[in-house]
Parts: C-alpha cells; structure tokens; sequence
C-alpha cells in the first residue's frame, strides 16, 4: 500500500495495490486492521456514496459538530474529483492550513480525513460518483457547511462562484472569520 501523510496531522493519503491480469484487476479497498497499522483505528459504521452530474460541482466544506463529528475514509469510484481538507482544530500546527489531493476511479487513491478537519472536493470530470466511509452517524441538525471559497481560507479550487454547481447550503456556507470551531488537536 502507498502511503504518504499529508501537511495537516493525521491526513493521510493511501492507494491500495491493484492485482491486475488478463481480466482487470482486484484491489482490497478496505481492511479495518492494516489501517489500524497505520494508526487509522477508526470505527467506521455507514458508507456514502454521492454522484455528481456535473463537472464543477463543489461539494464542501462539511463537518459535524460534537458529538457527531466524523472521520471520513474518501475515495472516488466513477471520474475525478480535486478533494480539499482543512483543518479546523485548535492547538493544530496546520490550523486553518488545507491539503489538495487528486482522487480518481483511474488512480485509486483515497485520503483519511480525521475528526476535526473540513471536507469537501470539486469535481473535474462529469458523472463523478464518490464514496466515503464515516465513523459517527449523520446528525442534520450538527451537520454545517463553512464557505468553501472563503478569501482567508484562500483555497484555490479551479473554480469561479459564479460557474460552480452548488447546494443552497454551500452556496451560504459560514465564513472563516465568523466560525468558532469547536474542534481541539487531540480531542
Ligand atoms: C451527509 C448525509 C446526507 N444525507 C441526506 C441529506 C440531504 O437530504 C441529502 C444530501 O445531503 P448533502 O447536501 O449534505 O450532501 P453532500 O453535499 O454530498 O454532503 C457530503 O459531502 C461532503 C463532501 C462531505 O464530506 C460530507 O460528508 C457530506 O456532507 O442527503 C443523509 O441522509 N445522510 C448523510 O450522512
């Protein structure tokens, strides 16, 4: 399995090997005790699975505030996507910093967004489904959205406002300045 562990803590990128032959190939895209091994002892209990028609469609920047905040294990079935991490804990080196991964049914890779980060991604290419495994349950009413184009956050997805395909929720996320996070580092 590659491995690489990203500039924000405990982000971390893995592409899990292909066994190709004349059919096509098999990849184990999961196993609970190998991620243990990389210090992801995550206990995911739902899987999502989220399809975009379009080429720049932005979904993000989401969390859960606690006690439903999430970990999240990404990776992109059908297409391509630009995903973006942020990470949102106090006390973190990297507070207010943000990753940039390529994810792609092509390249398999998947990236482990630990609790405490901001998720989202842009979609590069049409008919883009993405799947995710979450380790708390969906709770709507902690579920929030932080401005994905926030000018202090400063994240350059590619994308201008006005040619994004977005959720209302998206299109009114929170902004930077007014968002008291309720994450710590090593909460
Ligand atoms: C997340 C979620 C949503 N829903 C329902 C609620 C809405 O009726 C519908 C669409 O939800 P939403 O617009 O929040 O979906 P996305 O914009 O794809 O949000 C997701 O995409 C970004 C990239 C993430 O990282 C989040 O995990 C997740 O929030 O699915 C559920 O029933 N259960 C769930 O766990």
């Amino acid at each position: 399995m590659q491995i690489e562990h990203l500039d924000i803590p405990g982000v971390i990128q893995l592409i899990p090997p292909r066994y190709g032959d004349h059919r096509g190939y098999f990849s184990v895209t999961y196993n609970r005790k190998d991620l243990a091994a990389l210090g992801i002892d995550a206990d995911f209990g739902q899987d999502n699975q989220s399809w975009s028609a379009a080429a720049g469609t932005v979904r993000g920047l989401h969390f859960q505030r606690p006690p439903a905040e999430q970990a999240k294990l990404v990776r992109v079935v059908q297409g391509r996507v630009l995903d973006i991490v942020v990470d949102a804990r106090r006390g973190s080196p990297a507070f207010g910093q943000h990753i940039k991964s390529e994810l792609s049914a092509s390249n398999g890779a998947q990236i482990f967004v630990p609790r405490g980060c901001l998720h989202g991604f842009v979609t590069l290419e049409a008919d883009t489904i993405v799947q995710y495994k979450v380790d708390n349950d969906y709770a709507p009413g902690l579920d929030a959205s932080l401005r994905w184009d926030d000018p202090e956050l400063a994240i350059d997805w590619g994308i201008e406002r006005s040619a994004a395909t977005l959720s209302e929720k998206d299109a009114n996320g929170i902004a930077w300045a007014d968002f008291e996070t309720p994450f710590r580092l090593g909460d």
